[in-house]
């Protein structure tokens, strides 16, 4: 039997912005079901990663396959394709209820069952009490679960996950953390916060001047002394 492909395929990535070489022959994948850390000190090229793989930026070399196929540049083809990701800046639509939030996406797919479906990941996340608030007046955690919310109403195979602990204390970081851990989904993950990082990783691919230096288990990453110089001990040091 041929074994099923990987749900995300990164292989050779390569761009540049004019003269600086933010990706370097970047390969990695993401396998059904894993959850994936892309991590790495300021400027490594994560950002720009996740960009190539949504379409946002061309690279100049590489491909980017989903589920076995060449993956496609609009968001909505890719949402069709089984592709949601959350963005650093939320992009929620603000005076729009926090249920039209999550329901857009299904709409945008015509998914007839918007409604249902949109309800039951507020449910899921805790958010049925603010389903008629409008986005833009809730506090910045609720927020960024709507905006979680949101990527997971069309029940994505691979979900895209842009710094989902930056600006959470650590309580939400915790439930953040147990969140992804029940997805059923594959997904990757662009994130600072370490210790979510080795939380909820199954596997972590290290960057660092746009190339990976160390693709491991968070035990063998952490023990990795080339990760501990790049990046970990910038962190431990500061
Ligand atoms: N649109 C752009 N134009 C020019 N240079 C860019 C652009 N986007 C990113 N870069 C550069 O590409 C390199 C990689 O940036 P990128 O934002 O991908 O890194 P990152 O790992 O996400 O960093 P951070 O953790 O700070 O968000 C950096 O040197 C950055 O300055």
């Amino acid at each position: 039997m041929t074994p099923s492909p990987p749900r995300l395929a990164v292989s050779g990535l390569e761009v540049a912005f004019g003269g600086l070489t933010a990706l370097d022959g970047v390969s990695f994948d993401v396998r059904p079901g894993e959850t994936v850390a892309l991590i790495g000190p300021n400027g490594a090229g994560k950002t720009t990663a996740f960009n190539a793989i949504c379409g946002l930026v061309k690279p100049r070399k590489g491909t980017v396959h989903i589920d076995g196929r060449p993956a496609p540049a609009r968001t909505t083809r890719l949402l069709a394709a089984g592709v949601a990701r959350t963005l650093q800046g939320l992009g929620l639509f603000d005076r729009l209820t926090v249920l039209d939030n999550v329901r857009a996406p299904l709409i945008a797919l015509r998914d007839r069952d918007a409604d249902a479906k949109a309800r039951t990941v507020l449910d899921d996340l805790g958010l049925t009490g603010l389903a008629d608030r409008p986005a833009g007046a809730l506090p910045y955690p609720e927020r960024k679960r709507v905006a979680l919310a949101r990527a997971l109403a069309p029940r994505p195979r691979l979900l895209l996950l842009d710094e989902p602990a930056g600006g959470l204390g650590p309580a939400d970081i915790d439930a953040l953390a147990e969140t992804v851990d029940r997805l059923d989904c594959a997904v990757l993950l662009v994130e600072h916060h370490v210790d979510f990082v080795m939380r909820t990783a199954d596997r972590i691919v290290v960057l660092d001047f746009g190339r990976v230096i160390a693709t491991g288990t968070p035990d063998e990453v952490r023990d990795d002394p080339a990760v501990e110089a790049a990046y970990l001990g910038v962190e431990a040091a500061a």
